[in-house]
């Protein structure tokens, strides 16, 4: 307890920048961020997402001059996702395991030009299926133990591409677990899990099905994997079983909508916690700021910093090279 006013002026501390500075509790570096990059097909393509002003797809070779970039402003990760043809995409999303599909093109050629980098892989069938879910279907039914047997087999096709993390974003009971076991199996014990383990069933990701081309195929909704925005209690629980399954890190999406969600997580289990701050979280940003009704500097590193107040370790965000230009100063 402080003592009260008079003595206590809480304004003191606040009246000067050095002394703003002295006493700030929280910090944003560029080691906080990863950045999520959409590939597409082409060379020398650089595709702007209508949805996300600022935001590309890129063909390979310009992913990898992203990942020179990203690295030489000291991002320590960048999250790869494909913008798959229509004409690769099928019922089963049998070109996640095509070792020569677009993200493990584009990781072999970063591993090869950007070693330095930490190389993030999604592991889910929607930018791969006709339907856009993600996992199987049958009858409708999105199925839980068959889609892992499929996810376990993509989580390794990547691993040999170069992942450095795998990061199953689908949803699916006992995938954590699954995946750990035929890493391992398959020699890649030092490859890291982040699990999208509280994942809810959001409208903020309109913005990044149009990315990856999944929109106008995705039929029906997520809401039998993905969790109910709702629930608060049941994200614990969720989490856990992925720590227990085997989780280096865990993921709380989206982010700023479920910042209370980042904070119980961190809390609670004390693990690597990450946020990802999902592409309508961007959108709605960069629209008011284009509109010139917010300032985008300014909004975009207040909500990363909130991210880090909330006890994130780090944010998955659009806004990660931007961010990273303007710590860097
Ligand atoms: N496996 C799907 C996936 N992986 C990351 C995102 C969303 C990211 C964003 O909105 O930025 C989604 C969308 C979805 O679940 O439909
Ligand atoms: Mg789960």
């Amino acid at each position: 307890m402080t003592a009260r006013f008079p003595a206590t002026r809480l304004r003191r501390p606040r009246a000067t920048d050095w002394s703003r500075r002295m006493v700030r509790e929280n910090h944003l570096s560029a080691n906080d961020l990863i950045w999520p990059i959409f590939v597409r097909e082409g060379k020398g393509v650089v595709e702007p997402v209508a949805s996300m002003p600022g935001v590309n797809r890129l063909s390979v070779d310009e992913a990898v001059k992203a990942a020179k970039e990203a690295a030489s402003l000291g991002i320590p990760c960048i999250a790869l996702f494909p913008n798959t043809p229509s004409d690769k995409r099928d019922e089963r999303g049998d070109e996640a395991l095509n070792p020569d599909n677009l993200i493990n093109t584009a990781m072999r050629a970063i591993k090869d030009a950007v070693p330095e980098i930490g190389l993030m892989a999604d592991v889910a069938l929607d930018p791969y299926t006709s339907h856009g879910q993600d996992g199987l279907v049958e009858d409708g039914v999105i199925l839980n133990d068959e889609t892992v047997g499929v996810l376990v087999q993509q989580a390794v096709v990547q691993a040999e591409a170069g992942a450095d993390i795998i990061a199953p974003s689908d949803m699916m009971d006992g995938r954590v677990g699954a995946i750990r076991g035929e890493l391992d199996k398959a020699g890649f014990q030092h490859v890291q899990i982040m699990a999208y383990s509280a994942k809810y069933a959001s409208a903020f990701y309109g913005p990044f099905r149009d990315a990856v081309g999944s929109k106008g195929a995705l039929k029906g909704d997520k809401k039998t994997y993905q969790m109910d925005p709702a629930n608060r209690a049941e994200a614990l629980r969720e989490i856990e079983q992925d720590i227990l399954e085997g989780a280096d890190s865990v993921m709380v999406k989206p982010g700023m909508p479920y910042l209370d969600i980042v904070r119980d997580v961190k809390d609670t289990f004390g693990v690597p916690t990450y946020a990802y701050q999902v592409s309508g979280e961007y959108a709605m940003l960069m629209a008011a700021a284009q509109n010139g009704w917010l300032d985008q500097d300014a909004v975009m590193m207040e909500s990363l910093l909130a991210f880090k107040r909330a006890g994130a370790n780090g944010v998955l965000s659009y806004f990660a090279p931007m961010a990273a230009k303007l710590l860097q100063g």
